[in-house]
């Protein structure tokens, strides 16, 4: 049997690598949609909705550009500390306010992650806890001047140079990264797509 193929939505270099690793086939694609937060959303509520979203505004390019109908699969993640939501740093004071918030301190990721098929919109949720060393401001310009923390929410990497740095998780790492496996892997197989290493 071979292993179903899927439309990626997403421009996240770290989504496409974990699917590869996955042996997961898919197709990338690339759509925008508004990631501005909700008046009083949770974290939680605000990644399944953005999650779902993406996913939605690539099923509607994959019609307007009459590419194949194939399952789409979309992620959003975000770190989440004392209730605040931080996205991805604008620039460099930005991205020291995010790291000097989570020095010595516990935070929460969440990435919720949606899938797009003949079954409609299904979506689930990973939240992983996560223990940051302390940092000082030394620690702090130099992680900002390897260029790291841009294009990555909270302005870390767990996978780079920020591992380093990070004390513990509970959860999952996979799901820090921007796409949990074991929930996606689910998410795939409840669809009933076929995924490597799986038996009929
Ligand atoms: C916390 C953390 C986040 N990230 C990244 C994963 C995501 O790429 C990014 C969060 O931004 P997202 O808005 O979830 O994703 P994106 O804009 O990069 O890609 P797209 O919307 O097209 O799918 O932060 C890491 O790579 N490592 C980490 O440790």
């Amino acid at each position: 049997m071979t292993t179903s193929t899927l439309y990626l939505a997403s421009r996240s270099p770290r989504r496409a690598e974990i699917l590869k690793a996955m042996g997961v086939p898919f197709i990338l694609m690339l759509s925008d949609i508004d990631e501005s937060v909700h008046a009083g959303e949770a974290p939680d509520a605000y990644v399944l909705r953005l999650a779902a979203g993406k996913a939605a505004a690539g099923l509607q390019q994959m019609q307007a550009e009459q590419r194949p109908a194939l399952p789409l699969l979309a992620a959003d993640t975000t770190v989440c500390i004392d209730g605040d939501i931080l996205g991805k740093p604008e620039d460099a004071p930005h991205a020291a306010a995010m790291l000097r918030r989570l020095s010595g301190r516990w935070h929460e990721v969440h990435t919720g992650i949606a899938l797009a098929s003949a079954s409609g919109i299904q979506t689930a949720l990973s939240s992983t806890r996560v223990l940051v060393d302390d940092l000082d401001e030394a620690a702090i310009a130099a992680y900002i001047a390897s260029g790291e923390p841009y294009g990555k929410a909270g302005a870390y990497g767990i996978q780079g140079l920020a591992s380093m740095f990070i004390r513990r998780i509970e959860g999952s790492y996979s799901g820090v990264m921007g796409l949990p496996v074991f929930e996606t892997a689910q998410l795939l197989r409840n669809a009933g797509l076929r995924l490597p290493g799986n038996h009929e």
